[in-house]
């Protein structure tokens, strides 16, 4: 069923807990951007989830749910897929499969071919979801070429996330990921503000994903970078 969401290269995620007016939304859904996901670590309910849902549900974008939690696991009809996270390099067993355990505990009517599970590899230790998860953020190039290996080959993860959430990467670090992937999407999030930095991390991740300069930069670099991977 739709796999489409291999094809990404571009994705912006929007954050329920933070408010944008109208026209912004219309910007961002129009910008060329290839989906929207709604995600955030900190103070996301299904309330303002769903929310935000009715709000970008008109446009005809594809439409991820990315819960950071079981209750924000939700199946609605607007919705296409739910990206559920794995932090490889969390070592408390909750951020591994742990909150996944209680899910499927409590949960009824999951809808599994809209689920596709992400391996994230957390590596700044500042950011909500570092703070939250408490990951081991401080690996080598070979630390976490060897997550992503283990992610994609033994546990077969369709997508492998690099999250630097908040601040921009080390570009050695994603090709050091980017080597050790065979068939997993290589995901790279983590403070894109510009075109040359879009164009730097989409020369070696599959898929980028711009989150806080939505918020804090505007609609013209968010345009500047969906043209900079074109
Ligand atoms: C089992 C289910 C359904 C859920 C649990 C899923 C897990 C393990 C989540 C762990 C945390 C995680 C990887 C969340 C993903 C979303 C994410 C990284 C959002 C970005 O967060 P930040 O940008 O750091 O946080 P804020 O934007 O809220 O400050
Ligand atoms: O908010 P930024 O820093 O752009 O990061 C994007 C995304 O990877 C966050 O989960
Ligand atoms: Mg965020």
């Amino acid at each position: 069923m739709h796999a489409n969401w291999k094809t990404w290269a571009h994705v912006t995620k929007l954050d329920p807990d933070k408010h944008l007016p109208r026209n912004v939304i219309e910007e961002i859904a129009t910008s060329g951007t290839d989906a929207l996901m709604l995600s955030g670590t900190l103070n996301v309910t299904q309330e303002n989830l769903c929310e935000l849902l009715d709000q970008v549900s008109s446009y005809g974008l594809p439409l991820v749910v990315e819960p950071a939690s079981p209750d924000c696991a939700i199946f609605n009809g607007a919705i296409d897929h739910l990206f559920v996270p794995s932090v490889m390099n969390a070592n408390d067993v909750r951020w591994i499969v742990g909150k996944h355990h209680a899910w499927l505990r409590h949960a009824s009517g999951i809808d599994w071919e809209m689920v596709v599970p992400e391996a994230y590899i957390v590596l700044n230790p500042n950011s909500a979801v570092g703070r939250v998860t408490g990951a081991d953020c401080s690996l080598s190039g070979e630390d976490v070429a060897a997550f992503a290996e283990v992610a994609d080959r033994y546990f077969r993860f369709p997508i492998v996330y690099i999250e630097y959430s908040g601040t921009y990467g080390d570009p050695k670090i994603v090709q050091a990921a980017a080597d050790a992937v065979e068939n997993a999407t290589l995901y790279y999030g983590g403070g894109i503000r510009s075109a040359e930095q879009a164009a730097e991390m989409g020369r070696i991740a599959d898929t980028i994903v711009i989150g806080n300069a939505v918020y804090e930069e505007g609609i013209d670099v968010l345009r500047a970078t969906v043209r900079a991977i074109q």
